[in-house]
């Protein structure tokens, strides 16, 4: 669905990404996970031309990238950005009608089917009732809920999200990532998560990146290892393994409270 082939990036002289390989399948659930500045959002953007491709390098659904118009791209590939603002008197129904900007001819308007699809993405989203809301008076978690419907509008096979979940609570988060993996079972999808449990439980595939190189790739069970975690950001896990779901649950440890006797004094406390 998405083949990356060698790709090195650079911001000026800094190098952001090396020699990234990937060849992501159809319909899985593709989670990137890395530490604060380790290129996830770079990776993302490249995939979704945000930068001039190279030629030869990344292809969607095996077309190399650097041919793809925009507008063929977004019928394609759809993006839901990091904490998107948007500082316009827009109305929640506008902002989704955006996803069907591919579709609609420049000198049309949007037909009934484009109106019957944003109804339905908003439905999914659990947005439709705040449709003649303006974006601005929405919360951040609903804010996110309408970025993605607006994605869902587009009509993609691949679907792209960086940190999705990162302004929701723990119920919207859920609630979220449940939306998104069961849109539709003929989506691909690439998250970059931070969180490293909700990575486990909804990936098929996990990607961990650290200074810009792949560090580790495969299933959950094959990625989120001690010594993988211990790589990436330089911090002990103890993993169990979830009774209900049976992937890894990573459970950082805190030397700091360890070596500060803070377990063992707040037991005595307790008796
Ligand atoms: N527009 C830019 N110009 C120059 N450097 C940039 C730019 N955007 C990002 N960088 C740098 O590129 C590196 C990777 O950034 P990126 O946003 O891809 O990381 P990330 O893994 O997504 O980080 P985070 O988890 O903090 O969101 C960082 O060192 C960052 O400072």
């Amino acid at each position: 669905m998405i083949l990356v082939k060698d790709l090195n990036f650079k911001y000026g002289e800094k190098t952001i990404l090396e020699n990234i390989n990937l060849n992501i399948e159809k319909n899985k659930f593709y989670s990137i996970l890395g530490p604060n500045g380790s290129g996830k959002t770079t990776l993302l953007k490249n995939i979704n031309k945000s930068f001039e491709p190279i030629k030869d390098t990344i292809f969607i659904e095996n077309e190399d990238l650097y041919f793809i118009k925009n507008k063929e791209l977004a019928k394609k590939v759809s993006w839901v950005p990091q904490n998107t603002i948007i500082d316009f008197d827009f109305s929640v129904m506008d902002i989704v009608l955006m996803g069907r900007n591919p579709y609609i001819n420049r000198f049309s308007s949007e037909s009934p089917e484009d109106l019957k699809i944003v109804e339905e993405s908003m439905k999914i989203t659990n947005t439709w009732h705040l449709k003649n809301k303006n974006i601005k008076e929405l919360s951040g978690g609903e804010r996110q809920r309408v970025i993605i419907a607006r994605a869902l509008a587009q009509k993609t096979d691949i679907l792209l999200l960086d940190e999705p979940t990162s302004n929701l609570d723990i119920y919207h988060q859920i609630e979220l990532l449940d939306t998104i993996k069961f849109i539709d079972f003929n989506m691909t999808i690439v998250a970059v998560l931070h969180d490293l449990n909700l990575a486990s439980q909804y990936s098929d595939y996990i990607i961990l990146l650290k200074d810009g190189k792949i560090i580790s790739i495969g299933t959950p069970e094959q990625v989120l290892t001690k010594n993988n975690i211990r790589l990436a950001y330089s911090i002990d896990v103890n993993i169990i393994k979830d009774p209900v779901t049976l992937r890894p649950h990573i459970i950082p440890i805190s030397k700091k409270l360890i070596e500060n006797n803070f377990y063992n004094n707040s037991k005595a406390n307790s008796m």
